[in-house]
């Protein structure tokens, strides 16, 4: 089981004391149900401690739980993780690999004597507060002082993607009030030396630092929100096994500088001191320190660079971004040309050259079938617990965890919950407030190897679903026999029509809790009318029925799950093979494996996650690989960000893999070119092979896909959509798999009709062939209704023909569809 770290930003990025008390500023204040909590869960987490012969003070099994949110099973892990002594690294003769001690040269050897004969030597200071402490502000006039402001983050992101809504819901109450308590709290007080702490005023808006004296204009925000430092996130329960060490490490047998040396090069010890420097030592000279405030981010200005390189990018409409002058010119030249240099210093992991496509293809007799559904319906109808109960049946989760999860969950008057935890416990440190979740879990049977894609139910996280749809083969709608009426008016509807907007055609219906069906369990009559309403909503979604399997079964009992269940009443009914299995179902839909050709094409993989991995793999993404390939050794072109990247390593349900293909979702770690950080890569970009050109992604029928395309970047499009509710000129959230973007309407082209009624059910009424214009710029497209509209992007992100489009208006969906046409 694996959950993708993600550091997506969002509003909460930002510096605000909320975060503060999250990552351990100041103590919280508890509530009583917090009180509660610890005063039931401390002596449980300390009664397992003590049978693995270790304790930890009250403090520490308190933080723990309330870093965990009440997790016993990972609080003890954490707590027992931060006992066991690390196994000290031994020094190695002669040196060379990273990772094993560098021997002393003869100069350190002597440098150590010295200066241990001279005493201890003054130690720069410590923490980020000791280094401006004493920094002489008032050196520099009011004007040109530089002033972090929050800023709202350019892309609008969903709040929170995937992960426990449950979690989500308590730590958006945590901050909620921390929030609250920050804003009835006084402005801060002068230290003891009379003076602010710096760090305070670099964190305050300009109005709250008077002595400051504010200058009269906001520099231009930030083109990534400020990241707070977080404390180290203590060690997951289940560490996975970091990556393979990377080939191109070269090892470092030069002699660290002596103490000698260090003074030649850096001047004596005490330039180091925060007290004797000035701004512009630590930033690098005035002009530069009042550049890094007051004008364009160095974000905004490499960006600015590439566009203005390769003058694609035309202004946004909703762009209110200052013109470029020519001095600003010559700046963009000298960023880009430090782009150049950056990538000139690529690292080099060494590529096998292996011949993909080949090796697939030889191997495909000896491999099983794959395939990635996305669990989707209404909240509460049991998603979890059925991925739970599907999971322990097929051996993706043990008893003895289920066990554990029911101890736990019945502490907590939950018991109910026990197997729906097992999609929770899958998920490692989230990074609270930024970080981003969609859970993956994979189990094996004897023919195929499943991902599931945990789709969260509640509808504020629609645009989660969205992403995991798209990164799907089929989908597995989860119906509450006992309520249907309410899923259907609810997100089982939306989930259903939006599964299909993103490309899914392939639908298994698990009709569940008929253990509680009425006048009596398992009731034969409910479900068929179940069956019958599921089947005709189904087809109007656009699914063909032999694309469709309706499966009675109960989550919780796991009756007909991943077992036929007894011939004896009140199942007896149940039989194959009139009523297959959960799992006999989703085998039958699995998709078959990708043609050799999409393996041949150039590489497309949407990003889905990016997150911080090991010391040995900083930054890694995610994604499914729409068409070709990769390897180990693969250098990628990060869009629309420019930046390249080598592939270090490489994992497909969580093994690690030599290369991925078309069709899988893997897991790349990256070795950056250049210095990006993980803030200019976001969840949407894309990943191509450097140098290639880009597919059109798998795009409908109606759509010319015979050339590729080259990679465009772009702030607009032409949508064929379908109105699922009156479009006009407006503003909307367009996503685009995983890539959520502020946009617009700007104009309606054309209404279509279908020239006959043709044979649509395998692609659907939207993507017919046979298209004509019903009514040229219409004022209005009504419901139901297909349309030709323009869009606006107000960012420049990567849009390629046939790639579907999903439009959002006030948290619903307006119109799904897909790209006719891009423009520069
Ligand atoms: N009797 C019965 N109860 C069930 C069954 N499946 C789930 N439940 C109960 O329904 C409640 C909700 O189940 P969840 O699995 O959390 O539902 P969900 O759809 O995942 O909910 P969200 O994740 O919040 O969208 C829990 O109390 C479960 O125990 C079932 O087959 N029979």
């Amino acid at each position: 089981m694996q959950r993708n770290k993600n550091v997506q930003y969002d509003a909460d990025d930002l510096y605000d004391s909320a975060d503060e008390e999250e990552y351990g500023g100041e103590v919280p204040e508890y509530t009583t149900e917090d009180k509660d909590n610890f005063a039931t869960l401390t002596p449980v987490v300390r009664a397992e401690l003590e049978e693995t012969g270790l304790s930890a003070s009250q403090t520490e099994i308190e933080e723990a739980l309330w870093h965990y949110y009440w997790d016993v099973g990972k609080s003890v892990s954490y707590l027992k993780n931060s006992r066991t002594p690390r196994p000290q690294q031994q020094p190695s003769e002669g040196g060379g690999k990273k990772g094993q001690a560098k021997a002393k040269s003869k100069f350190d050897q002597a440098a150590e004597k010295s200066a241990e004969k001279a005493g201890p030597t003054p130690m720069p200071p410590t923490s980020a507060a000791d280094w401006f402490r004493d920094i002489p502000w008032s050196n520099l006039s009011p004007e040109i002082q530089g002033h972090l402001v929050p800023t709202v983050p350019p892309r609008p992101y969903p709040k929170l993607l995937g992960g426990s809504s449950k979690l989500a819901k308590l730590a958006e109450e945590r901050r909620r009030k921390a929030a609250a308590a920050a804003s009835s709290n006084e402005a801060p007080s002068p230290d003891s030396n009379g003076s602010f702490n710096s760090l305070d005023r670099l964190n305050k808006p300009k109005d709250a630092t008077k002595e400051n004296d504010t200058p009269a204009s906001q520099p231009e925000p930030k083109r990534y929100p400020i990241r707070k430092k977080r404390e180290p996130t203590p060690p997951p329960r289940e560490p996975t096994p970091p990556p393979p060490e990377p080939e191109e490490e070269t090892p470092d047998i030069r002699a660290s500088p002596t103490g000698f040396g260090r003074t030649l090069s850096t001047g004596p010890p005490h330039a180091a001191l925060a007290s004797s420097m000035t701004l512009q030592d630590m930033l690098g000279g005035a002009e530069e320190a009042v550049d890094a405030f007051t004008g364009p981010s160095p974000d905004d200005i490499v960006a600015k660079a590439q566009a203005h390189s390769k003058g694609e990018i035309t202004a946004a409409p909703f762009s209110s971004k200052p013109k470029q002058n020519a001095s600003s010119d010559a700046q963009l030249a000298k960023k880009t040309e430090q782009l150049q240099v950056a990538e000139s210093t690529a690292p080099k992991v060494k590529s096998k050259g292996l011949d993909v496509p080949k090796l697939w293809a030889e191997g495909q007799a000896d491999r099983k079938a794959q395939a990635a559904f996305v669990v989707i319906g209404h909240v509460d109808h049991g998603k979890s617990t059925l991925m739970g109960r599907l999971l322990l049946d097929t051996g993706g989760v043990s008893q003895r965890d289920i066990d554990r999860y029911q101890k736990q969950a019945s502490e907590l008057g939950k018991s109910s919950f026990a197997l729906a935890w097992v999609m929770d416990t899958g998920s490692e440190e989230r990074e609270r407030g930024v970080t981003v979740d969609i859970a993956q879990h994979h189990f094996s049977t004897a023919s195929t190897d499943f991902t599931i894609l945990d789709a969260p139910g509640h509808r504020d996280f629609v645009p989660n679903m969205i992403a995991g749809a798209s990164m799907a083969d089929l989908a597995l709608l989860v119906v509450d026999a006992n309520q249907l009426a309410s899923g259907l008016k609810g997100q089982t509807r939306e989930h259903v029509l939006l599964a299909k907007a993103v490309g899914i055609t392939r639908i298994v219906v698990a009709v569940n809790k008929l253990d509680l069906s009425a006048p009596e369990p398992w009731s034969q009559s409910v479900f068929a009318d179940v069956q019958i309403q599921i089947k005709s909503f189904l087809s109007e979604a656009g699914f063909s029925e032999p694309n469709m399997a309706i499966i009675p079964c109960s989550g919780l009992n796991g009756t007909n799950v991943a077992n036929s269940p007894p011939s004896s009443s009140p199942t007896s009914w149940i039989q194959p093979p009139i009523h297959l299995t959960l799992l006999q179902a989703l085998e039958a839909f699995t998709p078959p494996p990708p043609a050799l050709q999409t393996l041949t094409q150039p590489l497309r993989l949407q990003i889905s996650d990016v997150f911080r991995g090991t010391l040995t793999a900083p930054l890694s993404i995610s994604g499914r690989l729409r068409s070709g390939s990769c390897q180990i050794g693969d250098t990628l072109l990060l869009l629309p960000s420019n930046t390249q990247a080598t592939i270090r390593a490489i994992e497909v349900a969580a093994e690690p893999r030599e290369y991925a293909v078309a069709g899988q979702i893997a897991v790349l770690h990256l070795a950056v070119h250049g210095d990006l950080e993980a803030e200019g890569l976001r969840a949407g970009d894309v990943a191509v092979l450097a140098g290639s050109s880009l597919p059109s992604s798998a795009s409908p029928s109606s759509v010319d896909d015979g050339a590729s395309a080259p990679p465009t970047v772009v702030k607009s499009a032409t949508a064929r959509v379908k109105a699922v509710q009156a479009l006009l000129p407006m503003g909307v959230e367009v996503f685009l798999g995983r890539w959520m973007v502020a946009g617009e309407i700007t104009g309606l082209k054309c209404t279509l009709q279908q020239q006959q009624a043709g044979d649509v059910e395998e692609t659907g009424e939207l993507e017919a062939r046979q298209v004509v214009v019903k009514k040229k710029k219409p004022r209005v497209i009504r419901q139901g209704e297909m349309a030709l509209v323009e869009l606006g992007l107000a960012e420049a992100g990567v849009v390629t023909k046939g790639d579907r489009v999903v439009l959002r208006n006030g948290g619903a969906t307006v119109a799904v569809g897909f790209v006719e046409a891009v423009r520069a």
